[in-house]
């Protein structure tokens, strides 16, 4: 925010008010017209029309940011930062808007705010009936609240919000600001060290798993990121192990009630899978001495004249209590939950209502919650879930906080995570973790005025998923590096080398990566792409790859792939059945689901030509074209056809499906009329058991067709060959947190599209702009 303070100094003298600011008739005519546009939403423009109607003296500055206010939640900011808002007025709006022809505009923001300072607009804020100050308390009911400075962070003021989301933020940081201050939490640090190096391989070097065991151990409320296959997973397991046997080895022995949540149920399955592996194969045999220890504790209560130490329990059980160890070991994996739900479910959503079951008055029954995708999970959920936790329960988020944020208003992680990347840990952090991890923290990372919060943060660092010879990897890296905030003609310098850098990489012939320019917009080659892959965009046609363990990689496919096992794997059954006679259709359909995910094209709109809304039915037709689907124009514009994938928009939990899960329109025989065909949509079951939900299509009240899907939507999500493709006019929304975020999707193959020429170069210097106050506590 300083930045944007030091912007607003260097303004000139601004000129005369618009007239919308000086009369609000006039103000909200020309939101009217900004609605119209499609450059504010119709809510955005209600709020202003509500408060001016209760409180008819209202002035215009304050309708008008009251308007933005709302307007930025939609964007995923949780308020309006006045002073970024005037140095650059056109961000406040969703220019450009896409599709727009742009025939006589109305005046752009940067016309109605040129003449207005930022001492004027706080001046007309000040209206008690309308806006509360933040730094009193903001007492009483006002509908928006001024937010206050935080320490250290005093350029943060001033700032609008709707109450409800200054509300949910300070909710946020009163509950996460009480865990941070626990610090009887801790574990001590011999038994902490022991548990440690009996997980860890040891090192001379910091691992920074280990170290993020040893904080996230520590603290009540901790944070693990890092970016894709950085090993978040496998040490939250660890972390969980660690967890469980000390509480097993306690004095009471009683075991820790621990949940897995995920915000989508996509994002539920995926963790599902992945972490009932990694407890199964984990070596625990290293923590039996803790639980061994404890009884002998015990003993030594009941005996007080025997005394005992750890090397002597070790030595028990180096003597042969092997059977002991076992079975104190099954205890230990038993005892780390693999089941993964969704937050709403977790919560006890209720229909028709935001309110959950669970709350601060109804809390849930648990002593550990870990919550992965965090980046997704937005303000409202976050503060729902903070109330709902019990005041001792201790909060593990894990995600990748470069990830975009979630869709909903409130980039949570990210917020919390800004000082990750250089640690800020304090010398007292520092030498606790050297004396816990038995490894010394490089001193870039030690900051002497580091905040609460960044001790509870841990950030990894190592993709053990894609190596120096993956393209993906190096790419994801190039694109994420952050931009320094250093002056313009530093930044310009800066922005130039990061192009640079993104464009060599591709043309270092990394075998996973491939880079595809559209001539125009009917270039076949896309058509080529998303019907077979295009596998002849990458290093010998994808032939060849093998994977880390030595087992061949398949070359990067399209669309064709599932349609094609659709085709091939049909079963030759003409009863659909119950119970085992569906069984080969859910084998059908699994296969069908499975061969799905092995390609996604993602683009950043909905909206327009390179949208969804456009790319959907031009990929339908085109296979229609190769002979791999049957519909006409009208069914792939809007109706239901075989081999139609689908992505669920909102939670039906009456089907028990999630936003973000994907199903098939497959057809099978139908019950009724024998010899004939009806569509039924196959979903994989959320709870990552294997079998499949089958839906009829007039039951889905919220889904659309996923040929193209949007990066926003496909966070949590994994697909073996990722298409990428860029619009080809800049857009806000074009951002290096999306391109990131898109690249990481891919798992094996990627295939950056262009539609325009420089959209790379355009989205990977522009970064999101945070606004919230979450990021200091
Ligand atoms: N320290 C390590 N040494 C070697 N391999 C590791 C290490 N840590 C993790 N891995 C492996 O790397 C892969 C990715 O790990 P993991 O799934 O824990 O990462 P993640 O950060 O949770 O990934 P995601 O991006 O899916 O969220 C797994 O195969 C895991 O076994």
């Amino acid at each position: 925010m300083k930045e944007m303070n030091d912007l607003f100094d260097d303004l000139p003298e601004p000129p005369e008010a618009h007239p919308a600011l000086e009369d609000t008739a006039a103000l909200l005519a020309l939101l009217e017209r900004w609605v119209e546009r499609g450059w504010l939403r119709a809510l955005d423009r209600a709020l202003a029309l509500f408060l001016q109607r209760e409180v008819p003296d209202a002035p215009a500055p304050l309708l008008l940011a009251a308007a933005l206010a709302s307007h930025q939640l939609g964007r995923g900011h949780v308020c309006l930062d006045l002073a970024a808002t005037l140095a650059a007025p056109d961000l406040a709006l969703s220019l450009p808007p896409e599709g727009d022809d742009l025939s006589d505009p109305p005046p752009r923001p940067s016309e109605v705010l040129g003449g207005l300072t930022l001492e004027r607009w706080q001046q007309a804020l000040a209206h008690p009936e309308l806006v509360a100050d933040a730094a009193r308390g903001a007492p009483g009911h006002t509908p928006l609240v001024r937010g206050a400075a935080t320490p250290g962070h005093p350029h943060q003021d001033p700032r609008l919000y709707l109450r409800r989301y200054w509300q949910y933020e300070q909710e946020i940081r009163s509950r996460i600001a009480a865990r941070l201050g626990r610090p009887e939490a801790a574990p001590d640090a011999e038994t902490l060290a022991t548990a440690l190096d009996a997980l860890f391989a040891s090192n001379v070097e910091i691992d920074w798993q280990k170290a993020a065991c040893a904080l996230a151990a520590r603290s009540p409320f901790a944070v693990i990121t890092g970016g894709p296959g950085t090993g978040k997973t496998t040490t939250v397991v660890k972390l969980l192990a660690l967890l469980q046997a000390m509480a097993l080895g306690s004095d009471h022995a009683r075991s820790l009630r621990i949940r897995l949540a995920a915000p989508t149920g996509k994002a539920a399955a995926r963790l599902n899978d992945s972490i009932a592996g990694q407890v199964a194969s984990l070596d625990l045999s290293g923590l039996a001495p803790l639980l061994a220890r404890v009884a002998s504790e015990d003993e030594t209560r009941r005996s007080p004249t025997k005394t005992r130490s750890l090397q002597d329990v070790n030595e028990q059980f180096e003597e042969g209590s092997n059977a002991v160890s076992s079975s104190a070991v099954a205890l230990l994996r038993n005892s780390i939950p693999t089941e993964v739900t969704t937050l709403h479910r977790l919560l006890g959503s209720r229909p028709d209502t935001r309110h959950f079951r669970h709350h601060a008055d109804n809390p849930l029954a648990l002593d550990v919650l870990v919550i992965d995708e965090a980046s997704m999970v937005d303000i409202e959920m976050m503060a729902a879930v903070l109330s709902a936790l019990p005041s001792r329960a201790r909060l593990v988020l894990l995600g990748d906080k470069d990830q975009l944020a979630s869709v909903e208003a409130g980039a949570v992680l990210g917020d919390l995570c800004q000082h990750a990347e250089s640690g800020h840990y304090t010398p007292a952090t520092c030498d606790w973790l050297e004396r816990v991890t038995g490894t010394p923290v490089p001193e870039r990372y030690e900051e002497a005025g580091g905040q609460p919060l960044d001790q509870a943060i841990a950030m990894l660092r190592v993709s053990h998923r894609f190596d120096a010879q993956s393209g993906i990897g190096r790419l994801a890296e190039a694109v994420n590096r952050p931009l320094g905030l250093q002056n313009q003609q530093e930044s310009q310098n800066e922005k130039a080398a990061k192009k640079r850098a993104v464009r060599e990489i591709f043309q270092q012939g990394y075998a996973d990566i491939a880079r595809l320019a559209l001539a125009d917009a009917d270039d076949p080659a896309l058509d080529r792409l998303v019907v077979n892959g295009n596998p002849a965009g990458f290093a010998n046609s994808g032939e060849g790859r093998i994977d880390r363990r030595g087992e061949p990689i398949a070359p990067p496919v399209g669309y064709c792939h599932y349609l094609e096992m659709l085709r091939s794997k049909r079963p030759d059954s003409n009863t659909f059945g119950d119970g085992e006679a569906r069984q080969p259709f859910d084998d059908w359909a699994r296969d069908v689901l499975e061969a799905h995910g092995r390609f996604q094209l993602l683009c950043a709109l909905r909206k327009g030509p390179w949208g969804i809304e456009g790319l959907n039915p031009r990929i339908g037709r085109a296979l229609r074209r190769a002979g791999w689907l049957q519909a006409s124009d009208l069914e792939l514009e809007q109706g239901w056809f075989e081999g139609r994938p689908v992505l669920v928009t909102r939670n039906d939990y009456g089907l028990g499906l999630m936003n973000g899960d994907i199903g098939i329109a497959l057809a099978v025989p139908d019950a009724r009329q024998p010899g004939k065909k009806l569509l039924r949509v196959a979903f994989p079951a959320s709870d990552g058991s294997g079998k499949i939900k089958w839906v009829l299509p007039s039951r889905l009240q919220a889904v659309e067709t996923v040929f193209a899907m949007t990066v926003h939507k496909s966070q949590g999500s994994e697909f073996t060959h990722t298409a990428l493709l860029l619009p080809d006019a800049p857009n806000p929304i074009l951002t290096r947190e999306l391109v990131y975020t898109g690249i990481t999707r891919a798992r094996h193959w990627l295939t950056v599209v262009e539609t325009g020429r420089g959209m790379l170069d355009e989205a990977v210097t522009r970064e999101v702009m945070r606004v919230s106050g979450l990021g200091r506590l």
